[in-house]
């Protein structure tokens, strides 16, 4: 039995991942932190009240619960500091709050190699996305040309999603092919993640919402290929895989992709 701690309780993904928690079998819920606190992880999650409140200090409610593993969904301003505190108490922690810039997670990768921690910092834990990754990784190097779009609602905090540097790290050696158009409007051909151009739209979409849009191309060719999320359970599955196998993992290991757990 796995003592879970969910970050972000009263979250979009966090209350999924509360109320998964609370019906799974191999998972005990040990607590849940939020920002407003003082409420019932049952009633946040809709189901029965459980006695168990959601805390508004993370450092008090981690100590207060021993948990085995924490998954934080919560918000960038917080995850520095989050990942901070996971690593001090040597916590195994399954990471999908995005925002974090490549250098720091650098950072974060030196700091749990050296202190033999295990971290999963997954930046989409969804099953589309973790295919189209594997995808991108094995033709990738057939097409120079290659862009992601992204499309999410005005509510996002961050531009671009953490997705769209996963997606854009997948392909090897990133977009090589030449564009001869100078930028009249500076930005208009998108920013840079790993040598790939990538470009944020924000749209009113109702509730939880993603679309990541990749386009390959060659010579006389181009593949497009499109994942559109609809609500935010379809990263539950993922999620619980991370948070089965996260305490397998070598210490010193950080995970950035599903597919780097080993296969059930
Ligand atoms: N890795 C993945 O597959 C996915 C990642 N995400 C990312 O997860 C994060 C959370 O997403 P949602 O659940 O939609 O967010 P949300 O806004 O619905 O929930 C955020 C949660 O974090 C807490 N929180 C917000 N600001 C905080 C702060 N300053 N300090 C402490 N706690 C704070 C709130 O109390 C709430 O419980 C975002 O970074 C989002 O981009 C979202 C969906 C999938
Ligand atoms: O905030 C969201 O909604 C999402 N965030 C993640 C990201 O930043 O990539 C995953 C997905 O795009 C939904």
């Amino acid at each position: 039995m796995i003592r879970l701690f969910v970050s972000g309780a009263s979250g979009n993904v966090g209350r999924l991942v509360v109320r998964e928690a609370i019906l799974r079998r191999d998972v005990e819920l040990a607590g849940g932190f939020c920002l407003e606190g003082g409420q019932d992880l049952g009633v946040l999650a809709g189901t029965d009240p459980l006695g168990l409140m959601a805390v508004s200090d993370l450092r008090v409610g981690l100590a207060a619960s021993s948990p085995d593993v924490v998954v934080d969904f919560t918000s960038a301003v917080v995850l520095r500091d989050h990942l901070e505190l996971y690593a001090e108490l040597g916590l195994d922690a399954v990471v999908g709050t995005t925002g974090l810039p490549e250098e720091e997670i650098r950072r974060v990768r030196d700091r749990v190699r050296d202190r033999g921690l295990r971290l999963a910092l997954i930046s989409n834990f969804g099953l589309g996305i973790n295919l189209v990754m594997d995808f991108l990784a094995a033709v990738g190097e057939h097409y120079p040309y290659v862009s992601v779009l992204e499309r999410h609602p005005a509510s996002m905090a961050n531009a671009p999603s953490g997705t769209a540097g996963l997606l854009a790290s997948s392909v090897p050696g990133g977009s090589s092919g030449e564009v001869a158009s100078r930028e009249v409007l500076p930005g208009v051909l998108g920013g840079n993640a790993f040598g790939v151009p990538v470009l944020s739209q924000r749209m009113p979409y109702p509730g939880p919402y993603s679309e990541h849009e990749v386009t390959l191309g060659r010579q006389d060719e181009i593949l497009r290929i499109s994942v559109t999320d609809f609500s935010s359970s379809v990263y539950l599955e993922g999620i619980f895989r991370a948070v089965r196998g996260v305490g397998a993992l070598p210490p010193g290991t950080l995970v950035r992709r599903l597919g780097e757990f080993p296969k059930e």
